[in-house]
């Protein structure tokens, strides 16, 4: 198969960030995803459905500026903190474009320092969510030091998830950018209330490609890339044909200074390649007739929302990436393959 046509995929994890990074990286998603589920960690958190109202007007302002992309729907979330009351989830839910309330535990990653102490705290805001059908989107790891980097997801499971979803059975959780065998199995065996989403990256690569020839700190995210045997999880889990797992990209751009630094951030940029590099991944799997539910009907079918009327096509040629992209502030950004070649192009 050399050309695959498909159904307009939506993206159900990404970071947008704000102002100029915002025009910056918009039309690369606009133009391969006609929704995206987007991420509440600017600085300060977008908490309230005030602040997801403003921050939609901002995103669909960028969109107007580049003429000639198609339509694209931002799907707003909520940043859930300590003191996120249960009257926000009835606002959320009222307003009509707030699809999810997102879950960072404090500490865990990129801007979650309003994040969660401990989920218990959130019991009353989270039951009114249960109750009404909000999903929660969930960073699924510990902070805790005795706990080992490569560890945090699956000890989450025990030590957070699984008490969580015994207090809240009905609760809907996307499980968000997993990363091993343990998450993948944990989903697997779960009810319909309980999705997750995969990242290209993750499919793509184990965490060797973080320590190929020299630290390279633009394979540096988190969770953290896995060991090989969790990245083939991830790719039997998305090509199994299991309807609650599909595509967030996750792609989270940072400025090239803010990751080649004595402390590096993290977060990998995917969203110029967003589609096409999936296809790569399902490709390898000998799994191409799989991609299409995983991009484009199975988040749509889990959140109850259409699923998109246009189509895409796809093109196995190959295509040098750009070392670097436009970004903010004077910076630029380095996306994932900088350099090197892409095997599907979107035409
Ligand atoms: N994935 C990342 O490594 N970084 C994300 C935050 C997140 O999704 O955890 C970011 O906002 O930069
Ligand atoms: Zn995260
Ligand atoms: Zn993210």
């Amino acid at each position: 198969m050399n050309r695959l046509t498909l159904t307009r995929p939506d993206d159900w994890h990404l970071h947008l960030r704000d102002g100029a990074a915002l025009a910056a990286v918009l039309p690369d998603t606009a133009r391969r995803f006609a929704r995206a589920i987007v991420m509440p960690n600017l600085r300060p958190p977008v908490t309230t459905v005030a602040l997801a109202a403003a921050y939609r007007d901002r995103i669909l302002a960028a969109h107007a500026a580049t003429p000639g992309l198609p339509a694209f729907e931002p799907l707003m979330t909520l940043y859930l903190t300590d003191n996120t009351a249960p009257d926000e989830i009835d606002r959320a839910i009222e307003s009509g474009f707030v699809k999810a309330v997102k879950l960072y535990p404090a500490g865990a990653t990129t801007n979650s320092d309003s994040g969660v102490t401990d989920v218990a705290r959130c019991d009353a805001t989270i039951a009114r969510m249960a109750e009404r059908g909000l999903p929660l989107l969930i960073h699924g790891e510990v902070t805790d030091g005795d706990v080992d980097v490569f560890d945090r997801e699956a000890v989450f499971i025990e030590r957070v998830l699984r008490p969580l979803l015994a207090r809240h059975p009905a609760l809907r959780v996307v499980f968000e950018h997993i990363t091993t065998q343990d998450a993948a199995e944990f989903v697997a065996a779960a009810g319909d209330n309980i999705a997750a989403t995969v990242t290209a990256h993750h499919l793509l690569m184990n965490r060797n490609a973080i320590f190929a020839g020299g630290v390279r700190p633009h394979h540096y995210c988190l969770p953290v890339l896995k060991r090989e045997v969790h990245r083939q999880a991830l790719v039997a889990a998305v090509t199994s044909g299991n309807r609650r797992f599909f595509l967030g990209t996750d792609s989270a751009p940072h400025a090239k200074g803010a990751k080649e630094a004595a402390c590096g951030c993290a977060g990998c940029y995917t969203s110029h390649a967003g589609i096409e590099l999936y296809a790569e991944a399902f490709d390898a799997a000998g799994a191409l007739d799989r991609l299409e539910a995983f991009a484009s009907f199975n988040g749509p079918d889990w959140y109850g929302l259409p699923r998109n009327a246009s189509q895409i096509t796809l093109v196995r040629e190959s295509w040098e990436v750009k070392a670097e992209q436009e970004f903010a502030d004077g910076d630029v950004l380095v996306p994932l393959r900088a350099g090197e070649r892409v095997a599907w192009r979107l035409e």
